[in-house]
């Protein structure tokens, strides 16, 4: 079934180009969602897109207005799309903690409880976002796709690139829960198991970066992974080595970066977006 179509809320001028912002009626979501597309300014009407994946407590705001994005993407001719975490609105569960409900959709389908009918995220980012996106009269070409994301976000990035591979051209992503079925991982055992039953099951497994990897068949998607090492959720969350590691012990291409000195905020993520937008533009030939 085709998604209802898109409606604008706003475009906004940046940088030598357009952010657009829609609202449409998902059916996986079975709520109203937003996201926002940055368009720079193109003769071009096949323009490469990345997706970025925000983290816990997250909009499709955050980014647009702290990642310093708009530069690089208008410098190389790429186009970003920046879905919200979570479906929102009446009707929809929550939970008073940050990290899960509203804002922390892990980029999982969810299978249990009262989080199962709307906590669709992964079934949302993979298939209906870029149907609805070729609705919305972008010169997008979403063949020519990568995909990124910070924290939360990072592992869905990670998680979806390696479940579709052949689907992304590359893959990064800022401080990743890198391996949140891990007993170290407190988000990932709490929100994991409330979403799928128990964060040790192999349902959530194939929501581990950490655990895909070791298994993956046919990913050769060149992979860049940036962490803070002041960041307080590095050692106590995020985990990003135990990922590295077996993607190494895989034999795939992934460079990784440990900062001294930088934090988890967005003043890491906007400090080096440009490297990541690079990194992309170059697997997408622009
Ligand atoms: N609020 C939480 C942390 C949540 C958090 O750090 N969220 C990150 C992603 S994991 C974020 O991007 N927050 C929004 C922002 O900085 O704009 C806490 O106090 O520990």
């Amino acid at each position: 079934m085709s998604p209802a179509p898109p409606k604008t809320l706003s475009t906004v001028r940046a940088f030598d180009g357009v952010l657009h912002r829609f609202q449409h009626d998902s059916g996986v979501l079975k709520s109203s969602t937003v996201f926002s597309v940055y368009v720079p300014d193109t003769d071009d009407q096949q323009l490469p897109v990345i997706y970025y994946l925000s983290g816990l407590t997250c909009t499709d705001e955050n980014c647009a207005q702290k990642g310093c994005a708009f530069g690089p993407l208008r410098e190389r001719g790429v186009a970003m799309v920046f879905p919200d975490t979570s479906p929102r609105g009446e009707g929809t569960p929550d939970d008073a903690a940050y990290d899960m409900g509203q804002g922390a959709g892990f980029y999982v389908d969810a299978t249990e409880g009262v989080w199962a009918e709307r906590f669709q995220m992964y079934s949302y980012i993979v298939d209906e976002l870029p149907e609805t996106l070729k609705a919305c009269g972008l010169p997008l070409n979403l063949n020519a796709c990568s995909i990124t994301g910070h924290s939360m976000g990072g592992h869905g990035a990670l998680t979806i690139a390696l479940r579709n591979p052949g689907r992304f051209a590359s893959v990064s992503a800022f401080a990743p829960i890198a391996n949140p079925t891990a007993e170290d991982c407190p988000w990932g055992q709490k929100t994991l198991g409330a979403y799928l039953g128990s964060a040790s099951s192999d349902k959530a497994k194939l929501h581990d970066a950490t655990e895909l990897v070791k298994s993956c068949e046919g990913f050769s998607a060149p992979i860049l992974i940036d962490q803070g090492a002041s960041d307080n959720f590095y050692k106590t969350q995020l985990h990003p080595e135990r990922f590295v590691d077996a993607a190494k012990a895989k034999g795939l291409d992934v460079t990784y970066r440990l900062h001294e000195g930088y934090d988890h905020s967005y003043f890491f993520v906007s400090t080096f977006m440009r490297d990541h937008i690079e990194f992309h533009a170059r697997a997408l030939k622009k």
